[in-house]
């Protein structure tokens, strides 16, 4: 059941209002056709607003004076032998988002064929699998990656962890390893695919930790709900099972699907914009990619005024419109035949004609 908003979240609804319309009327070179994305409190207030307003809310200009990594600096952890396209979609996504430095924590195998889809990524082939390490050499080999990543940890601001990680588990207790060390240092994490496979076999990695961010597609939300609510998807009240399970876990939850909706424990957040019809793989990679850059530029400009908004949740409706947008650009064009590079391809018009850089 939804409970009654409490004064908080009558304030913080109350500034949402406020910061949207602030600015509706700001000019903006694009077809400034009203994006619209619905909220719901915990009173159950619906509310439309403009997800532009989000979006330009929290994306910081570009000036000369900034210097490389001010706008983010972004780790993906994944990548094995199966899977190097979903790692490469979400980090690549990162930089075209705008993240100014994006690297790739992966397999050793699949190091140099990710190194080959760009040079743009830094990667480190630093992972192993069980197949690949005798039993004797687990510890001193587990100790080692997770030397490697803590000399870097403290430099990100977002980690990705799971885009095709696969499911081996001496490499899911590695990044067992790795998400405790990042909770340690308070870097926000956005967890996807084999990372939600992780979590929601061991919750304690995420639970209370209101940086993290779980973007479940189908398959992961129904796996997450039966495990954590002993129960089946109800899509009669899906925003208020959404709310309880966002609760339950003490993070922020992506629930994407035909409309992506947000919840943080506190509100149900609903992104409908247009995107494509093309379900081709690889679409949930650019999520988690974009949600990472959005988050850590949403943690630098979340404090306006007197209200805090939760910077997990504006990362979420920045990157789910983002996304389906540039789809839709995508689409238009590619029409049947539309991949994931395609929509990839798109990220920047779309953020531009939203957020033009002046
Ligand atoms: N290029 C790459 O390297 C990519 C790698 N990836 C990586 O792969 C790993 C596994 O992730 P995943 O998403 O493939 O696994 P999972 O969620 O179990 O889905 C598997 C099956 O579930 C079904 N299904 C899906 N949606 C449904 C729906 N709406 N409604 C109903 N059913 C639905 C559908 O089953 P089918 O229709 O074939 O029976 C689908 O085939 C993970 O590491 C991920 O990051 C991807 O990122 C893609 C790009
Ligand atoms: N039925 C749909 N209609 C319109 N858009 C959708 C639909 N399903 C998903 N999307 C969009 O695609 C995005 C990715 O969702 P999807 O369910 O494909 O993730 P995924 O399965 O994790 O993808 P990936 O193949 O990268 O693992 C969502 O954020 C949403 O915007
Ligand atoms: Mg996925």
């Amino acid at each position: 059941m939804i409970s009654s908003p409490g004064a908080a979240l009558i304030r913080r609804q109350q500034f949402l209002l406020k910061c949207l319309g602030a600015y509706r009327n700001k000019s903006c070179n694009t077809s400034s056709r009203s994006i619209k994305m619905w909220s719901v409190m915990s009173g159950g207030t619906a509310l439309e607003a403009d997800a532009i307003s989000v979006l330009r809310s929290i994306t910081p200009s570009l000036h000369l004076s900034r210097h490389k990594g001010q706008a983010g600096k972004i780790a993906v952890i994944g990548g094995c032998r199966e899977y190097t396209g979903a790692p490469y979609f979400s980090a690549i996504s990162a930089l075209r988002i705008g993240a100014d430095l994006s690297h790739v924590f992966c397999t050793k195998d699949a190091g140099p064929v990710i190194k080959s889809y760009s040079p743009e990524l830094i990667v480190h082939p630093i992972l192993e699998e069980s197949y690949s390490i005798r039993d004797e050499e687990k510890k001193s080999v587990s100790a080692k990656i997770i030397a490697e990543i803590d000399k870097w940890m403290e430099r990100f601001d977002c980690i990705v962890i799971g885009p095709g990680l696969g499911r081996d588990s001496f490499l899911l207790d590695c990044v067992s390893d790795i998400m405790k060390r990042a909770r340690q240092a308070n870097v926000p994490m956005v967890i996807d695919g084999d990372g939600l496979f992780l979590v929601t076999n061991d919750l304690d990695l995420v639970s209370g930790y209101p940086l993290a961010v779980l973007t479940p597609n189908v398959n992961e939300y129904k796996r997450l709900v039966q495990k954590l609510l002993s129960s089946e998807v109800n899509d009669q009240d899906g925003a208020g099972q959404l709310l309880t399970l966002a609760k339950r876990i003490g993070a922020t939850i992506l629930r994407k699907g035909k409309a992506d909706h947000i919840s943080d424990g506190d509100a149900v957040h609903g992104v409908s914009v247009y995107g494509s019809p093309r379900r081709c793989g690889g679409q949930g990679d650019i999520l988690s990619g974009s949600v990472a850059v959005f988050l850590s530029w949403a943690r630098q400009c979340a404090v306006i005024g007197e209200v805090k908004m939760n910077p997990t949740v504006l990362a979420c409706i920045a990157a789910s419109v983002v996304l389906r947008k540039s789809a839709s650009l995508a689409f238009d064009s590619k029409r049947r035949s539309t991949l994931t590079g395609d929509i990839i391809e798109c990220l920047g018009r779309s953020l531009e004609e939203i957020c033009p850089v002046s």
